[in-house]
């Protein structure tokens, strides 16, 4: 099968080297998940649970040490989600033997679309934003802290909602990469078809990750890699992973902009 228009050649070496030893990060995990939950005195865990790899992790890293204590909502919105990513988050929960609450939040989004104009972006959004507000009732019913699943593919391209999926009191991923996290997926024990769909938002129909950024992620996360891990421009960078050096400089605009996702808002005191 032809590799779809956003995938390019690229240099395997740069991968596998990024790639190369995940067997600590799933404690990892664990300890900071038990370290912040013991300083805040929290009673545990919530987070979103969408069927995808990202959430997948969290959820297992969770398990481990917190099996008790770690509240899984699966959050599909009936009018976008596919249904295999609810029976894929249903199933996880059962072999993790967590706990968990299955909310449709179409209702919640229907309401809100009375009122305002229609946006599919601004939507879209707001479904990540809406999943937010229930992972903050839920942390505030129960003492919990919400934790997030964002990698750190994702975070360093702001691909993201920003106080929607990007909100959370603990990021557990966000030192791994997306080719990184599948890796550790495998470690943990989580299902293979949850590995290797293809990643996807599901804030509209259709919605694909790679295929909105125009690039695949294992080019997104070597560009990353090499210029902010390993110190090369970005040309440098697009040479040594044989990628197109367009894709390369977009991957780094799309970085740059998004600077303000990572950051406390202007103004805002930092101590
Ligand atoms: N320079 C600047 N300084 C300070 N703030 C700035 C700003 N530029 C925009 N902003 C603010 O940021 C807002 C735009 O950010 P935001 O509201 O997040 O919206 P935006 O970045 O436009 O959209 C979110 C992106 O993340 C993707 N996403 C979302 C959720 C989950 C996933 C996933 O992988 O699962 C992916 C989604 O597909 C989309 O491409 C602006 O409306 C404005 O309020
Ligand atoms: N249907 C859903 N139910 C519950 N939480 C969700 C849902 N959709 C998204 N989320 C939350 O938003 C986060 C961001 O979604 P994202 O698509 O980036 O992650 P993922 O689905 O776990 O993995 P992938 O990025 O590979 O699709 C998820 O990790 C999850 O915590
Ligand atoms: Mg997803």
């Amino acid at each position: 099968m032809a590799a779809p228009p956003w995938v390019s050649p690229l240099n395997q070496d740069v991968l596998d080297e990024l790639t190369g030893d995940c067997s600590g990060h799933a404690e990892q995990m664990g300890r900071l998940l038990l370290e912040q939950v013991g300083q805040s005195g929290a009673n545990g865990i919530v987070l979103g649970l969408s069927g995808g790899v990202d959430s997948a992790v969290a959820a297992a890293a969770a398990a481990r040490v917190l099996r008790d204590r770690t509240l899984a909502l699966v959050m599909p919105d009936s009018d976008v989600s596919p249904e295999s990513e609810t029976v894929d988050a249903l199933g996880l929960v059962d072999r993790l033997r967590i706990g968990y609450k299955l909310l449709d939040i179409s209702p919640i989004v229907r309401a809100y679309s009375l009122y305002l104009e229609p946006d599919e972006r601004a939507r879209g959004n707001l479904r990540a934003r809406v999943r937010m507000c229930i992972l903050y009732y839920y942390a505030n019913l129960e003492g919990r802290l919400v934790v997030g699943a964002g990698d750190k593919s994702e975070r360093l391209l702001g691909y993201f909602t920003k106080f929607g999926d990007g909100a959370s009191d603990v990021e557990l991923l966000a030192g791994l990469f997306k080719s990184q996290v599948r890796k550790v997926a495998g470690h943990l024990g989580v299902p293979g078809n949850i590995i290797s769909k293809k990643s996807s938002p599901h804030l509209w129909s259709g919605h694909l990750a790679e295929k909105e950024l125009g690039a695949s992620y294992e080019e997104i996360d070597s560009i990353l890699y090499c210029t902010l891990d390993r110190g090369m421009d970005t040309l440098e960078a697009a040479a040594h992973c044989d990628i197109d050096k367009d894709r390369a400089l977009r991957i780094m605009e799309m970085h740059r902009k998004s600077a303000h996702k990572r950051s406390p808002p202007a103004g805002a005191p930092v101590q």
